[in-house]
C-alpha cells in the first residue's frame, strides 16, 4: 500500500462550493481521513486557516497572507511587516477610495503583513500607489492584496516542510490563482482547478476538469492511496 501524498491546499476557489463562495462541506471528511500532512496555504489572514484546520480536526500547518505568516505547528514566522501596506491603504483612502470591507473590517483586522482590498474597488490607482512604495498587488480573484514582493506561499510551504519533515518531493498542490504559482513550484505535482486564472493554469502540471471543490475532491479521490 502506498501512502497518501502530502497536500498543499489553497482555500478560496479551491475548497469552495462550485457556486464560488463558502467552504464546500464535502471537503471535511477527506481532509480528516487524509493519511499525510496537509498545509493550508492562503491569502487570508492568519486566524482563518487556523480556524479551518481547527474545525476540520486536522493539524494546524498554515501559510497565511500569501506567505507573510507561516505556522509550523510549533513556531510562527512573520516574513514581512504591515507598515508599508498600511501606508498604501492610507494613501488610497486619501485619494477617495475605500478598502470596501466596512468600518470594522474583519478582513484586515488581524492581518500582520499585508492589506486586502475588496475586489470591486478600483485596482489601477491601488497598483500605482503600491508601486510608489515598492510593493505589489496580487489579484486572487477574490481580493487585491497589497504586499511585499518577497514572501510568497511557496516559501512558506518550504519553511513548514523543513520544520516538520514533509517531503515536498512527494507533495501535491491544488490552487486557483496567481498566488498559488509559488506553491506549484515547490511540490512534485501541481493542479489548477477548472476555474483557475491564466497564471495558475499555465503554471500547473495539470488543469482539472472540474471547478472549485468539485475539482479538488475528484483529484483527492484519484491520488489517495488504495
Ligand atoms: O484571500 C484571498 O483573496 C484568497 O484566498 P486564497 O489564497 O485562499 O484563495
Ligand atoms: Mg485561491
Amino acid at each position: 500500500m502506498t501512502a497518501d501524498p502530502p497536500l498543499v491546499l489553497d482555500i478560496d476557489g479551491t475548497l469552495t462550493r462550485p457556486e464560488g463562495w463558502g467552504i464546500d462541506p464535502r471537503i471535511f471528511d477527506p481532509l480528516l481521513e487524509w493519511d499525510a500532512p496537509i498545509v493550508i496555504a492562503t491569502g487570508k489572514a492568519f486566524p482563518y486557516p487556523v480556524a479551518l484546520c481547527h474545525f476540520a480536526g486536522i493539524p494546524e500547518l498554515v501559510v497565511a497572507e500569501n506567505g507573510g505568516v507561516v505556522y509550523t505547528g510549533d513556531d510562527v514566522f512573520f516574513t514581512a511587516d504591515r507598515e508599508a501596506a498600511e501606508a498604501v491603504a492610507r494613501e488610497y483612502k486619501a485619494a477617495g477610495y475605500g478598502l470596501g470591507w466596512g468600518p470594522e473590517d474583519t478582513v484586515n483586522r488581524w492581518r500582520e503583513t499585508e492589506i486586502a482590498v475588496q475586489y470591486d474597488q478600483p485596482v489601477e490607482p491601488l497598483r500605482a500607489i503600491a508601486t510608489d512604495y515598492g510593493l505589489e498587488v496580487v489579484d486572487t480573484g477574490y481580493a487585491y492584496h497589497v504586499k511585499d514582493a518577497a514572501p510568497n506561499k511557496g516559501d512558506g510551504v518550504r519553511t513548514i516542510a523543513e520544520h516538520t519533515n514533509i517531503d515536498l518531493g512527494e507533495a501535491v498542490a491544488v490552487g486557483d490563482s496567481e498566488n498559488d504559482v509559488s506553491t506549484f513550484e515547490v511540490v512534485d505535482r501541481s493542479f489548477a482547478v477548472a476555474n483557475a486564472d491564466a497564471a495558475a493554469r499555465a503554471a500547473a502540471d495539470e488543469v482539472l476538469a472540474d471547478a472549485h471543490a468539485d475539482g479538488t475532491l475528484a483529484l483527492l479521490e484519484r491520488i489517495r492511496s488504495a
